[in-house]
């Protein structure tokens, strides 16, 4: 494996306040990575500044050997780093296949992004059927499920053909079903892609997690598999006394 995202002495200042400092952090090419952390740890920031919409007051973000720090968001997600955000993209009122057609538009760089064409493209049957949603596939997005409506938007991602991406609490309100065939689609998903995930429920981690990274007020805590990480006495620390124990 060869190192896909390198960042190295980032630094982040909100109005004087250190959001992330001194903070060094690698993911290899085609890893299934989790960054947990309790609330206010930056790993919100850190994703916002690989995928350009914050700035860094220093430090480098490198993608396959492209510095990101400075480059536009567009220029970002063409470089290929796709993420989800924890308000919703997609269109209720298109169909799933729309939804995904659409998506798959934007790489494409197609015009007439809405007109139905005949026919789906590869790209497209593939994510519908790894999101496994290929029954729905003509229903209006606005009757999907929470869990049903995650998926869709993964599967708007792996459309556009990233090469890294960033998943933000996409377990969040799920229930426990939709949990556990979230970090299925996970799994399959991280066969062809590398893949970092902001997650805090520690029985999904446990389950789904190989290696974990540790951040606690914007520096890097510890990093390991989810056993050395739970071992971890610095961990065991910063989340003592919160809802969620490792
Ligand atoms: N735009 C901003 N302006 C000022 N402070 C900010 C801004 N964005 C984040 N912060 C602060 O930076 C710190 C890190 O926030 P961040 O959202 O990255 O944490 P997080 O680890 O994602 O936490 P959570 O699990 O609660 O989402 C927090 O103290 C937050 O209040």
């Amino acid at each position: 494996m060869s190192a896909l995202l390198e960042v190295r002495g980032l630094n982040v200042v909100f109005s004087g306040f250190h959001a992330i400092t001194d903070l060094d952090f690698t993911l290899q090419a085609g890893e299934l990575r989790f960054l947990i952390g309790p609330n206010g740890a930056g790993k919100t920031t850190l994703i916002d500044v690989i995928t350009g919409l914050t700035r860094p007051a220093s430090g480098s973000v490198q993608f396959a050997g492209e510095e990101l720090v400075g480059k536009r968001e567009y220029r970002i997600v063409r470089a290929g780093v796709g993420r989800t955000f924890q308000t919703s993209v997609v269109f209720d009122e298109l169909s799933v296949l729309d939804n995904l057609d659409l998506a798959a538009g934007f790489r494409r760089r197609m015009t007439g992004l809405l007109r139905r064409r005949h026919g789906i493209s590869d790209d497209v049957a593939s994510a519908l059927d790894t999101i496994g949603l290929g029954d729905l596939a003509d229903r209006p997005a606005g009757v999907l499920s929470h869990g049903q409506r995650q998926w869709l938007e993964i599967g708007m991602l792996v459309v556009q053909r990233p090469r890294l991406l960033l998943l933000d609490e996409p377990v969040a309100g799920m229930s426990r079903d939709e949990r556990d065939r979230t970090g299925e689609l996970m799994q399959s998903v991280a066969k062809d892609h590398t893949v970092l995930v902001v997650e805090h429920d520690m029985a999904f981690l446990r389950r789904f997690a190989s290696t974990v990274t540790v951040l606690h007020e914007g520096r890097l805590l510890c990093e390991g598999t989810v056993a050395e990480v739970q071992a971890d006495p610095r961990v065991q620390e910063v989340y003592l006394g919160r809802k969620e124990r490792v």
